[in-house]
Formats: structure tokens, sequence, C-alpha cells
């Protein structure tokens, strides 16, 4: 039986699973690490205590798994996307701690780039907005502001890398500088339609070219362990951003298949094949992971940022359950919101909406309503949201000539929820199709190994491995929810207006 080690470098936590070759999980570890909130809108991660996590991990679930690291055919990395790490390349140390996806500093670097008229060819040649979440942002602070950065960049010996590559420099005993496809596509620095950096844009966004790793496809022999880590060498022969690896791992690898993850934020992801197409619906275009022999594929993704913090924040904030997973409970407790409309807005609004000016906001309140209302419609926000983006992606693709998407399918922590998955699918008017290995990030990664490896010869050998534990069939009529997304709508407006 042949065996891959899927290293999951998550926001709020490093894992590391170990798979076999029916897909199915042999072990797992698991470890959180440190958030840091140096100001209000900021976040960063230490990037040692980043690697350190996710090596412990790794070498955790070996040992769980009762297996050397001879006996592995692969590694494949999957990571949280966006977060900026910067190091020394001729001395390894970082230079600064990691600056998260979440952080909002960038943003008058951001505007600086829109009022120089540098919008429109951001987003032909990346697919992506000017916005703080992306990496180039964030590099291009880190030069402004720390002086060790700047004169590293000087001497030649400034490193930039997405936590994939840094990870990877870890790995290989900083021998290899790389990155993958899909995480290169999400720094506003990479041409989709050229496949590679984009050196007119790196200049114009005022980067150094040669602080960047090279780009490889995703399923790519990347390199070997340094042998001392794991106790022998082991091929990393597949890297992803993490939700291109769940589309990966829930068999998205061909045009028309989609995947909601529900973790802290939303991310929908649909498949749009060999084609880069472009979103007229607040959406962004990214590149989405290929099998070896496919060519580069693409995908449409919308962005939530608050999608399971919300239940975190009845949790924490309005001290309404104890554990998130009380939540299903108590909004089943009364039959419907009552009329209230919840629009978690805290830190502004991404996908299609794009406005950081937005606050969460609470409307339909009555004499009547109680915390039992205010957590469903907590938790109908999830959907309403994810609803948004979906139509938004139907609007594309039909103006593309496309086909409308005919199922979700969806992962993360709160796709447990059979409440919210159930208004989903009622929201929607398609099935909401929950896989029996929900584990499909690291999945994905292990699946890209695999492929480069010779575990599994291609994609159509891993499709049979995808299976369904729930199917959520649509009930509600079409005009109800029509009149429900009409009624979020309005509620949208409210929260953007103050
Ligand atoms: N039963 C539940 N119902 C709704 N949300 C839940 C439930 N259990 C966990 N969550 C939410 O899921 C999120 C965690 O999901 P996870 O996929 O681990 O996130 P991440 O990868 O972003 O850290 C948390 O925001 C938590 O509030
Ligand atoms: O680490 P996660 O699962 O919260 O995912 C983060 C995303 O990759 C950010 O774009």
């Amino acid at each position: 039986m042949s065996h891959i080690l899927a290293l999951d470098q998550g926001t709020s936590s490093s894992r590391s699973i170990v798979f076999d070759e029916r897909g199915h999980i042999v072990a797992m570890a698991q470890r959180e690490f440190r958030q840091i909130y140096p100001q209000p809108g900021w976040v960063e991660h230490d990037p040692m205590e980043i690697w350190e996590s996710q090596w412990a991990t790794a070498r955790q679930a070996l040992a769980e798994a009762g297996l050397e690291a001879r006996q592995l055919r692969a590694i494949g990395i999957t990571n949280q996307r966006e977060t900026t790490v910067v190091w020394n390349r001729r001395t390894g140390e970082p230079l600064h701690r990691a600056i998260v996806w979440q952080d909002r500093r960038a943003e008058g670097i951001c505007s600086a780039w829109r009022e120089a008229g540098l919008e429109p060819q951001v987003r032909q040649r990346t697919g992506l907005r000017l916005d703080p979440y992306f990496s180039a942002s964030k590099l291009r602070w880190l030069l402004d502001h720390v002086p060790a950065v700047r004169e590293a960049a000087t001497r030649g010996e400034l490193a930039f890398g997405t936590v994939d590559s840094w990870l990877l420099w870890q790995l290989t005993g900083g021998r290899v500088h790389a990155t993958d496809v899909t995480n290169a596509s999400r720094t506003l620095m990479y041409n989709l339609a050229q496949g590679g950096w984009d050196e007119a844009l790196v200049q114009a966004l005022g980067l150094p070219p040669e602080a960047l790793p090279e780009v490889h496809p995703s399923s790519h022999l990347f390199g070997e362990t340094e042998a001392h880590l794991l106790g022998a060498p082991v091929p990393v022969a597949g890297m992803a951003g993490d939700q291109q690896a769940a589309l990966f791992g829930q068999a998205g690898f061909g045009p028309g298949i989609a995947k909601n993850t529900y973790g802290t934020g939303c991310f929908m992801l649909m498949h749009t094949g060999g084609l880069a197409q472009a979103s007229t619906h607040g959406l962004v275009t990214t590149a989405a992971a290929a099998a070896p022999g496919q060519g580069p594929q693409f995908a449409l993704e919308g962005s939530v940022f608050i999608g399971g913090a919300v239940v975190q924040w009845l949790r924490d904030g309005l001290r309404a359950i104890s554990a998130s997973s009380e939540v299903q409970a108590l909004a089943e407790s009364v039959p419907d919101a009552g009329g209230v409309m919840f629009v978690p807005a805290f830190t502004g609004l991404g996908a299609p909406y794009w406005d950081t000016e937005a606050r969460g906001t609470i409307v339909g309140l009555s004499r009547g309503s109680t915390v039992a209302h205010i957590a469903r419609a907590a938790l109908e926000s999830i959907a309403f949201q994810s609803a948004a983006l979906l139509q938004a992606m139907s609007q594309d693709v039909v103006a593309a000539g496309g086909e409308r998407v005919s199922e979700l399918r969806v992962d993360g922590g709160a796709s447990v929820n059979d409440l919210l998955m159930q208004f989903q699918a009622d929201l929607l008017g398609i099935p909401v199709v929950r896989p029996a290995v929900v584990e499909t990030t690291a999945l994905g990664a292990a699946y890209l190994a695999g492929l480069a490896t010779g575990v599994w010869d291609g994609p159509e050998a891993l499709a049979g491995q995808w299976r369904v534990e729930r199917r959520f069939e649509p009930t509600l009529p079409r005009e109800q929810a029509r009149e429900r997304m009409a009624r979020w709508d309005q509620a949208v407006r409210q929260a953007m207006a103050g």
C-alpha cells in the first residue's frame, strides 16, 4: 500500500494527514499556533512557529501511522494563501513576521495604486482586484516600512514567498525557492494568460523580481526533503493553495464543478477548465490545480470574510452558546428567524460586494425577537452570502454561454451543520452535496503529490474515490427563495450604508 503525507498549513492551525492510496485517512495530527494582532486590522504569524508547528505535526502523524519516512511515496503541501513571508536567502532568517491574508494594513498602498490607474491592467493580467487581501501590497508594505527588508532587497538577498514556498524552503534546507501556479495566482504578480510572473506589472508595483520564487505546476517534483527532518528524504511532489486543493480534493478536475468551503470564511470556487474567464459580477479569476498533462486550468472564486466566524461571535461576543456545535439546537428552537436579518460585515464585505466600510448590521428586530432568532439569522447569513456568490458565478457563466452549476459540493468545519446545509440548498435551488471525506484540502494536496509520483495514473482513477455522505435537496418554492434573497440584498444595502 502506498502512503502520502499531506501538510495542511491553515490560518489557525498546522495539520498533517497520512493518506493511503484509496484516499483513506490513516493518521492525523494538528497543532494551533499564535495569532498576533499588533493593531486593529493587522494580523501576523511568526514564520518559525508556522514551520515548527508544521514539522512537529508531520512527525507526529507519521508516528501515529506507524510509518517511517522511507515508506512514504511523496509529500503534498497545501496552505493558507496570500499570507506573505520574507526571509534572507543567504542566512535563511525571516526578516519580519508573516503578514496574514486577513490583514488590511496595505489599504493605503492599494488606493495609491488605484489612483495611479493600475487597476485595469491588474484585473486584466492577474484576474484579481487591487485589494490588501492579495500578497503584492503586503510585500510592498514590508519594503516601504521595514529597513531590513529593503536592505536585503538592495543586496539581492531578499526572498519572498507565500506559505507553501516558506515550508518548501525549510523542508529542502534552503535548496529550493519555488511556488506553484495556484499560490502564485493569488499574489497580484502572476500573469494568468501567459503563465508566469508578469515582469512589467512587478516593475509597475515597485517590487524586486529577483525576490520571487520559481513557479511550477501544482503536481510537480519540487525537491526532496532534508534526510534529518523526517528520517529519510521524501519527494515534495504537490503544492497548491488550500482552496484550490479543496476543489481538487472534491474531484473538481474539470469545468462546471463548484465547491464551497465553510470555515472561518467561506470560499467558493467553480472550475472553468482551460478558460481564464473574467468576472463582471464581483468575483476573481484564479489558477486551479491541474493534474499532469491537463495544461493550465482556471476557476472563478468568491471569498466571504465572515462565515463560520459569525458562530464564533455568537459564542465569544454574544455568549449565546458555549460551543459552536450548540448553534444548530439554538437556531432550531424557533421555526424561523422571525424577520431578523443579520449581515456579519465585521471587517467589511468581500465578494461580490467588496466594501471595506460596511459594518455588521442586524435588522428586523421586534419585541418578540430572542437570541434564538439572532442565532438562526446568523446561520442563515452564511448561506445568504454564499448564495450571492453562486448567483454571481451563474451570471458570469451564463454571460459566457456556459451551463449553470447543477450541484454544490461542500466541506469545512461549518458544513457539518445540517440546518445550514438544508437552508443553503433551499436558497440555491440546487442540491448541496457533502462528501464522506471532508478533509478535502489535505486530500487534494495528497492527490497532486500522488499523481506526480505515479501512485495514480490520472484524475479518472481519483474521481471514483469521491463518495457522497449526504445530499440536501431544495424544498423551498423558488418564489419564496427569491423573496428571501431580495430581503437579504436590502439588509446588505443597509450594512453598506452605515
Ligand atoms: N456545528 C457548527 N455549526 C456552524 N458552524 C460551526 C459548527 N462547528 C464549527 N463551526 C465553525 O466552523 C469554523 C471552523 O471551521 P474550519 O474548517 O476548521 O475553519 P478554518 O480552516 O478556517 O480554521 C469556525 O468558524 C466555527 O465557528
Ligand atoms: O486557512 P484557511 O482555511 O482559513 O484559508 C485561507 C484562505 O486560503 C485565504 O485565502
